[in-house]
């Protein structure tokens, strides 16, 4: 069995109703693990805790009750060793791609010279070699999201969080964007908590899926996707098993979705 990375165990989140004396419970009793080298996606109707699970991951949020470990460690404070790729790319405007980059490697106090080196290398390796002095303000949304990550990658966390990513990118972009996470993420063998709106993205990027339900979020499946890598991401239907793969997440997720029956 491969070592847990991450594990939740049995996590209840509550939060204050804004305006009254009450709590809303948004997460009840939810479990899973993170596997080393396991690329995990989570989906779940909007507002479920989501977002919320990742921040207990970098322990900017301590559950109401259970716990999240990492590396066997349970987490009690801001976690250092996880890289946060949030849904916006969040670059400094006034600091070049290279600078914002060079960053998390400055505040770690990693020498000049291998700075340099880190740099061009997670620059080169998310495709914009040659844009190292552009500005934010320079570069498409989609190139920005590739500094985002290329900013995650460069001081090598033990875990990349990864906060619905894609989700405001234009379609091409984001297939693209998809691939290259795909190559990267197999390449490096990193562990990876994704989360997304998106099954189809799911399933293509996935070893499992997540499942939660509606607030207050329970978790429905943890569905293993076992379908051979490299996997085309342009063409989803082409791959063998895929078909089946989707299915059976949207079987589970469907009942999360309020599909009105309209009779006008
Ligand atoms: N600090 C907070 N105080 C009060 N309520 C909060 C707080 N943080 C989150 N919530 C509530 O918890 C719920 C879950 O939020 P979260 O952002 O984790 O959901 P999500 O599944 O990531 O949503 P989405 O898919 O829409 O991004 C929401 O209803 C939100 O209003």
């Amino acid at each position: 069995m491969t070592e847990a990375v991450l594990s939740f165990d049995a996590i209840r989140q509550d939060f204050p109703a804004p305006g009254s004396q009450s709590k809303i419970r948004v997460i009840e009793g939810i479990s899973f693990e993170v596997g080393s080298g396991k690329f995990v996606a989570v989906i779940g109707p909007s507002g479920c805790g989501k977002s919320t699970l990742l921040q207990m991951a970098a322990g900017l949020l301590m559950p109401t009750r259970g716990g999240v470990r990492h590396r066997g460690r349970v987490i009690s404070d801001v976690n250092r060793e996880v890289g946060f790729v949030p849904q916006q790319a969040q670059l400094f405007p006034w600091k070049t791609l290279a600078e914002n980059v060079e960053l998390p490697l400055l505040l770690r106090g990693v020498a000049t010279a291998e700075r340099k080196k880190r740099v061009a290398s997670a620059i080169e390796a998310v495709g914009l070699g040659g844009f190292e002095h552009y500005f934010p303000g320079q570069l498409s949304g989609g190139m920005q999201k590739r500094g985002s990550i290329a900013r995650t990658l460069v001081y090598r966390p033990d875990v990349i969080l990864m906060d619905e990513p894609f989700g405001a990118l234009d379609a091409q972009t984001r297939m693209v964007m998809q691939d290259d996470l795909q190559m990267l993420s197999s390449e490096a063998g990193a562990t990876v908590l994704f989360i997304t709106h998106d099954i189809t993205e799911a399933v293509l990027l996935a070893d499992s899926v997540v499942i939660m339900s509606q607030r207050p979020s329970r978790l429905l499946a943890n569905i293993e996707i076992d379908l051979p890598r490299p996997r085309d991401v342009f063409e989803p239907f082409r791959n063998p098993g895929f078909e089946a793969a989707y299915e059976q997440v949207w079987s589970v997720f469907r009942s999360q979705i309020d599909i009105r029956q309209r009779s006008h």
